[in-house]
């Protein structure tokens, strides 16, 4: 079994567990139900860089390790650096990552958030939307077309918007829809590890103009970025870039500056 296949038995797993012990009506009640989000897609449409910002501490290819630094401090590091939205990892066994982050994320800053998960049920969007999410990630590698359709659905019922994320053209095809606010082409292969920023250039062509497009995973470098804009990339998703260093938001701050020049 690959690495993606044993995430989502595990996520299956997970998803039924909670389900049993935190009720529909208790996310419910969370004061972000009631809350207006804010919308990435807009944001990326009018900025110049279009810099989603990862929290990230470690991921399965990588022990990324982010140094002792607190989540609030990474986010408005972030913030402040002039990011367009912030992707907040939320899986703990493979990314060390949680719900609380997304929680004090939200408590910290008011750029989207973007809740960084394997979803595989309508229960984990009610989780997003109660911990302040302003939208979630599909990966259409690990999701049916009619899966796509009813879990974009329900997030659009909630107001979050929809990142939807392919590798592949097969994965793109069988996911356009109208429910779909951004398509993010990720640069890495969540099977095999491997990176290359032709995946981005390869599939841009076929990306409807609707669809904000964003380029996801292994950008290291003002050049990576310059070289996806003619391609109609209006969004670039970056993790272990800024996390590896010793300071997230300084180095988010730096590359943004760079990038303005
Ligand atoms: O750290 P990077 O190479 O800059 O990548 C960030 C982000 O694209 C990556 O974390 C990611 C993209 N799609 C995912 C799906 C699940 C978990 C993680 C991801």
């Amino acid at each position: 079994m690959n690495i993606l296949d044993k995430i989502i038995v595990d996520k299956k797993r997970e998803v039924i567990l909670k389900k049993s012990i935190i009720p529909v009506s208790q996310l419910e009640a969370s004061v972000f139900f009631a809350k207006e989000t804010i919308s990435l897609s807009q944001n990326l449409r009018n900025s110049n860089s279009g810099i989603i910002a990862e929290h990230k501490r470690r991921s399965p290819s990588k022990s990324v390790i982010n140094h002792g630094f607190t989540v609030e401090e990474v986010v408005k590091g972030y913030e402040s650096a002039g990011a367009c939205g912030i992707s907040v990892l939320t899986d703990g066994k493979y990314f060390g990552g949680s719900l609380d982050d997304l929680l004090l994320a939200r408590a910290s800053v008011n750029i989207p958030l973007l809740r960084k998960e394997f979803i595989v049920d309508e229960y984990q969007i009610l989780e997003a939307k109660a911990h302040g999410a302003d939208l979630i990630l599909l990966i259409a590698a690990v999701l049916t077309r009619e899966e796509i359709k009813l879990l974009s659905e329900f997030a659009k019922s909630l107001g979050l918007e929809v990142l939807l994320e392919v590798h592949n053209q097969e994965e793109l095809e069988k996911s356009i829809m109208p429910t779909l606010d951004m398509i993010g082409v990720n640069n890495r292969n969540l099977k095999t590890f491997e990176v290359s920023l032709d995946f981005s250039k390869q599939l841009a062509a076929q990306i409807p103009d609707e669809f904000v497009k964003v380029s996801e995973s292994g950008i290291s470098s003002i050049e990576a970025i310059q070289e996806l804009k003619p391609y109609g990339y209006k969004g670039f998703l970056i993790g272990e870039n800024f996390m590896k260093t010793d300071n997230a938001g300084k180095a988010a701050t730096e590359f943004i500056k760079q990038l303005a020049l």
